[in-house]
């Protein structure tokens, strides 16, 4: 990395900015997690600060600038710096050591009217103390507003890149409608999960766990997924592997996750790579599982990914799968420490009706229609998402008790 550094930054003399520089080369999301975890190498840190002395702006006073885009290359690579600073600023008050301005392009017709930056300006004096401390402190300092603010990101890559926005999904153990003791299992297996971050590095092992989420459409598979994120406080990176077309393609999807995270691989039968290799397959399927030759990613580099994903800084990793048809699944990608815990969503039971009708309808305790149709749903297969839809068509709770009543009725003379 640093050799490549050597023979790129000459033809970067008028870059206006370390940050500048620094996202022309791919491997900058992982410096800049590593900057943020404190981990760069001291030598490298003092390479870097000395060789991007020349991209700083010059101002009078021997103040000088830096500048922190909003985005790197293009708009779908966000700089955590940035979302860093926005969160962070407003909880200082203006220091009189560092100066910081917003720079947002005013022009709306200009081609980058996207484009905006934060500008850091501070004496010349406190560049490497800027670098090695202060922005790596306004990092921290952000992650630990997520945390306590609870400002999770769902991120999601559907072509070439990840685009995020703010998890505001608000489903919770507490709103799901599941059996009761599948709920309080899975609740256990996750606090087990995060008690056990010292144990998983004593024996050795990288932090994570796998969860296979199966069943119908409209069961809850996406809700149990944001409760599992707003119940861990983890990021939900969401990849679709349909916009995989390569082993490179994987990995380059997979450098650019952070830590602590949930990554969701949704609807994992749609890939014939992973489906079960225990069916006859011809010469080319072969030839694809080794990824040689294949326009698309293998199961065996998925699968490597999955063995190899390492907790670097004490960061968990929580996969999912999730799936509508669980037997199509290769077994290999189903076995213990890939999917620790296979967890089947199903149609909606009595016994968790009464969650539905408090979230719904606000209904507490005893009522008599509530009984009535955790009855029937003993006797019908209908999901959550069949009986979120009657609820909320009413706002009394008594028509829309009866009108749920109604349709399962019906629906119970249909499968007779
Ligand atoms: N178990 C559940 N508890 C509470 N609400 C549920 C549950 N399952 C589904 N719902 C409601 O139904 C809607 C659809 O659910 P969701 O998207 O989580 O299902 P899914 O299994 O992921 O469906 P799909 O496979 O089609 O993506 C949600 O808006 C949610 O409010």
């Amino acid at each position: 990395m640093v050799s490549n550094m050597r023979k790129l930054l000459p033809s970067f003399a008028s870059a206006s900015s370390w940050f500048e520089v620094y996202a022309t080369f791919s491997t900058f999301t992982m410096l800049l997690r590593t900057a943020f975890n404190d981990l760069i190498p001291h030598q490298i840190r003092s390479f870097l600060v000395s060789k991007l002395e020349a991209f700083f702006h010059s101002q009078p006073n021997n103040q000088i600038s830096l500048r922190i885009n909003e985005f790197w290359h293009d708009r779908y690579n966000g700089n955590e710096v940035f979302l860093a600073a926005q969160e962070y600023l407003p909880t200082r008050i203006t220091s009189t050591k560092f100066t910081w301005k917003l720079d947002e392009n005013s022009d709306e017709n200009s081609r980058d009217s996207w484009k905006q930056a934060f500008v850091l300006t501070f004496d010349e004096r406190n560049r490497e103390r800027v670098l090695d401390r202060y922005i790596p402190h306004v990092l921290k300092t952000y992650e630990a507003m997520k945390s306590e603010k609870r400002i999770l990101e769902i991120h999601s890559r559907r072509s070439y890149a990840w685009t995020y926005w703010e998890l505001s999904h608000p489903a919770t153990f507490d709103t799901l409608a599941l059996d009761p003791e599948l709920k309080q299992a899975v609740v256990d297996d996750l606090d087990r999960f995060l008690k056990r971050k010292e144990f998983y590095k004593k024996v050795g092992k990288p932090w994570k766990r796998g969860y296979l989420l199966y069943g119908p459409p409209g069961t809850g598979k996406s809700s149990l997924i944001a409760a599992i994120a707003n119940h861990l406080k983890f990021d939900v990176y969401d990849l679709d592997l349909s916009c995989i077309n390569s082993d490179s393609d994987l990995m380059e999807a997979m450098r650019d996750i952070s830590g602590s995270s949930i990554l969701v691989f949704e609807d994992i039968d749609c890939n014939k790579e992973v489906h079960d290799r225990s069916k006859p397959k011809q010469d080319s399927d072969i030839e694809k599982e080794r990824g040689e030759g294949s326009g698309k990613f293998s199961l065996s580099n998925l699968l490597n990914f999955i063995d190899g994903l390492r907790s670097g800084g004490g960061e968990g990793w929580v996969i999912i799968f999730t799936t509508n048809h669980k037997e199509k699944i290769d077994p290999a990608l189903l076995r213990p420490g890939r999917m620790d815990m296979h967890i089947h969503l199903s149609f909606l039971r009595g016994r968790a009706f009464p969650i539905m009708a408090s979230n719904y309808l606000g209904i507490e305790g005893h009522h008599p229609l509530v009984e009535e149709i955790k009855g029937m749903l003993e006797k019908t297969q209908v999901t959550p998402a069949v009986v979120g839809e009657h609820l909320i068509r009413n706002e009394d709770p008594d028509l829309a008790l009866e009108a749920l009543v109604e349709f399962l009725k019906q629906q119970m003379k249909e499968t007779q």
